[in-house]
Parts: structure tokens; sequence; C-alpha cells
């Protein structure tokens, strides 16, 4: 068998990974927060660790892998965008306005998330369908000295968990000094964190042993993973920027609610996706989505390619350079697949270079070898590995444009401009359309966008 080797954050090394039970892998990352459509930078766990789950099917069999992701769908941000929107005038209560929001994100996640070749994942629990969960997690730390109560709110007591800030390999007091943490009068030590906080009456809640409120963040992550993957399993994923505090507290909790569990044997990490050197990230506002690079008539599968191009724990730019190579090295490889039967595994050197770390890269160079080489069949077989020459993903050579993304976005602007009698935004949208070679047709039942003869793809960028 093929021997797997990851760096594990936890130890700082690369660890031939060894599953808890070969027959049952267990893996876990941290998902959305579920309040706006997703940026390229959350994109690269994604793309990254559904390569991961790939191989470890394609090593120990599909059936013997478990891949679970969560959806936040409980926390201030939504609170704030929900808010907003009942701010603005928008029809029914806060609760209704927070579920039409989250359902309309998850939604647009999967659009997106479908659109680059990740596979779903075995299963996509949303926090707010595991809060008894959580209250008895919440209750165990209280009962077993770990929590306590103090002005409406648990808060977990780090001092009481002497391996605090081995994951991130810092000591408490470090974290004090360096941290700009919350000092709130109620807390016993500043890095205390917050399991369960109370709600008003203007937010969404849930009763409790300590009143109504709702959880912390961190707390949702070990409930789920704790009922969907046990006390112990294999591998947990998320981007650097977790580490900590998210990470950490995570261990802290779920270690101390389940003594004899280990919860996550390897912690893997990806590196950001940058800006001019900065994340990417919603907060600094340097962001594009997803959508965005769709609907500029960039196809998923270049946008995947470009994100393996990297090696997941190095960080990354995207430029418009990577996507033109990417996109031309794709078509070549199309072509010289088309009509051809994938071999029966994928190349030995493409399998080794994943194996290795997750080297994307060398993969991606492996098969540059194979295509040298003229192996239609090992370059068809490999690259599927990778999630790439897949049949979901051929929509973009000679086949027509998707261009329902912008027709649902004409429609919601329809309905705006309809409310507010100012059309000017639907039809300048319109007239960039008909430039970009593309018919408008307008009806009461919605609005169907055609490409015409004159169709040009990179003209829809400027829409
Ligand atoms: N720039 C980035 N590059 C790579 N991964 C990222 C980047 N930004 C966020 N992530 C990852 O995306 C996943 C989803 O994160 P989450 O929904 O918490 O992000 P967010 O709050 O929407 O993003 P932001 O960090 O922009 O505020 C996490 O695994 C996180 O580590
Ligand atoms: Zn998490």
């Amino acid at each position: 068998m093929v021997e797997i080797r990851l760096t594990n954050t936890k130890t700082r090394g690369k660890e031939v990974f060894r599953p808890i039970d070969p027959q049952n892998l267990r893996i876990y990352l941290c998902g959305p927060t579920v309040y706006d459509r997703a940026h390229l930078g959350n994109a690269r766990p994604v793309v990254v660790f559904d390569v991961l789950v790939r191989l470890l099917r394609q090593i120990y069999g599909a059936r013997h892998v478990t891949y679970v992701r969560n959806f936040t769908d409980v926390d201030d941000k939504i609170n704030a965008t929900a808010l907003a929107r009942k701010e603005a005038g928008a029809p029914g209560t806060l609760e209704e306005l927070i579920r039409e929001r989250t359902a309309e994100t998850i939604g647009w996640y999967h659009a997106d998330m479908d659109a680059l070749g990740a596979a779903r994942p075995d299963h996509e629990p949303r926090a707010t369908d595991f809060i008894p969960q959580m209250v008895k997690m919440i209750q165990g730390l209280v009962e077993k000295g770990h929590a306590y109560e103090a002005s409406g709110h648990v808060l977990f007591d780090v001092r009481s968990y002497p391996e605090y800030g081995r994951l991130s390999g810092r000591s408490v007091d470090d974290m004090i000094a360096g941290a700009r943490v919350e000092v709130a009068p109620f807390k016993r030590d500043p890095m205390d964190f917050v399991l369960w906080k109370p709600s008003d009456a203007g937010l969404p809640g849930w009763e409790s042993p300590w009143g109504r409120g709702r959880p912390g963040w961190h707390i949702e992550c070990s409930a789920m993973a704790y009922e969907l993957l046990g006390e112990s399993f294999d591998i947990h994923a998320g981007g650097i920027d977790l580490q900590f505090p998210h990470h950490e507290n995570e261990i802290a909790q779920s270690c101390c609610a389940h003594p004899h569990g280990e919860f996550a044997r390897t912690w893997l990490h990806n590196e950001m996706l940058q800006v001019e050197g900065k994340k990417m990230s919603k907060s600094l506002g340097n962001f594009f989505t997803v959508r965005d690079l769709l609907d500029q008539g960039i196809p998923g599968e270049v946008i995947r390619f470009v994100l393996l191009s990297t090696h997941y724990r190095k960080p990354m730019d995207w430029t418009a350079e990577k996507a033109r190579e990417a996109e031309a090295v794709l078509r070549k490889w199309r072509g010289l697949v088309a009509g051809i039967d994938p071999a029966p595994s994928p190349a030995p050197a493409v399998i080794a270079a994943l194996a290795d770390d997750l080297n994307s890269a060398g993969a991606i160079a492996a098969l540059h070898e194979l295509a040298g080489q003229g192996d239609a069949p090992g370059l068809l077989a490999s690259a599927r590995l990778l999630g790439l020459l897949t049949p979901e993903l051929d929509v973009w050579i000679g086949a027509a444009p998707d261009l329902s993304a912008l027709a649902e976005r004409m429609t919601a602007l329809r309905a705006e401009a309809k409310a507010s009698k100012d059309f000017s935004a639907v039809d300048a949208m319109k007239r960039k359309l008909t430039e970009a070679g593309v018919e408008v047709r307008m009806s009461a039942a919605g609005v169907e966008l055609l490409a015409g003869p004159d169709f040009d793809a990179a003209k829809l960028g400027q829409v």
C-alpha cells in the first residue's frame, strides 16, 4: 500500500499517516460561516482537501473514508447581515431573515464549490441542528471543572487544561502578552473563551441551563465532529488562520470533554491565498468571489488548476496570467484525451507526488510529463485523481456558456427595480450583455439569456 506522509501542525513534522481504522478513515474540515458568498481564499481549503479525500479514497477505497465539512449557521456576522436587511425594510421576523440568508448562502456555496469540481462531503452538518449536543458537551465541561458560568455566559477555563497552546506552540502567558483579547470583567483569565452566551430578544437563541442563549463558534465544531466522527478521528483540516484560537479551542474543549479520546490525530493547515502580500479576507475588503471569476467566463476547472499549482503550505496569489496559462494547458489536455478511455489507474508518479504531503504542484508536473509522452489514457486517469479533466468540469471548451448566474443576477436586479421604479441598473446590464453578444429575453417568468453568434466571453467580465 502507498505510504502517505503529511505535515502535522501539532507535531510540526512530516509524518507517515497511519489511519486509526483503515476501514473507516475520518476527516473533518472547518466549513464556511454562511453569511455571504465564498471568496477565492475560502475555496482554497475546499479544493486542496478535496484532493486529499480523493487520494485517501484511491488508496483505502471509496467506501472507507468519511468526510465531514460543517456549515456555521449561527454567528454574529449572520445576525448582523439579517438585521441590516430587516432595517432596510425586508419583510419577516429576524429569525426568518436569518434562515433565509443562511439557506441562500448555502445554495450559493454548493453551486460555487460544485463549479470547482469539489465533491460534496459525506456529511454537511449545520450548527443549528446540533444545539442540544453542544449544550450537553458544555454541561459536561462544567461538571468536570473545565468551564464555569459567569454573567449568563459559560466560559472555558484555559488554566484547567495544561496542554492549552500546544497546537500553536505558545504558552498561555505568551498569548496574553501578544494577543488583543477581550478582557471581560467576568473572565477568570483573559484567555478564557466563550462556550455559551446570552441572547437578548433581538437575537436567535435556544433554551439552556444557563438561560436563553447561543453557542460560541468553537464549540460548534467540537460537538459536530464528536457526533459524526467520534472522540478520536484521523484528520482535522482548515486554513492556517484558524490554528489559533479556533483549533486550539476545539482541542481544549474536545479533549477535556472526552479525556479518553485523542480528538484529531493529524492537523493540516493550508496557507493563505493572498492579495499583494495580505490574506484575502472579507474584513480587509480585498476579496473577489468565486462567482465573480465564473461570471467573468473563467471556467471552474481553470480556477481549480491554479489553486492546485501551488503547494498548500505556501502562500499564493491569483493572477490573470496564471489563469491564462492554466486555460491553455487544459485546452491542450482536453484535446489530447477527447474520446479516450482513462487508464485503469493513475500513474504512480502522480500518486507518489500527492502522497508526499499533498504535493499537487509536483503532481501537475507529472501530468505534463504524461502529456509530453502522449500517454493520453494515463494523463486522463491521473488528472482525475486531482479532480481535473472530469466529465463534470467539461463545460467550457466548445460548449455553450453557462449564463444562469447572470440571469439570476438580472432577475434579482429587475425585482429591485420594480420596487424602486428605477430601471437604470437593469438597462445598463442589458446593454453590456448585448455588447457581449448575449440575447436578453425578459418575461413575467424571469430572465433568459442566450449566447448569440457574436458571443464574446471576455466581455462578460464588464457586465
Ligand atoms: N485568504 C484565504 N486563503 C485560504 N483560506 C482561507 C482564506 N480566508 C479564509 N480561508 C479559509 O476559509 C474557510 C472558511 O472560513 P470562514 O467562513 O471562517 O471565513 P470568512 O470568515 O468568510 O473569511 P474571512 O477570513 O475572509 O473573514 C476556513 O477554512 C478558512 O481558513
Ligand atoms: Zn471549526
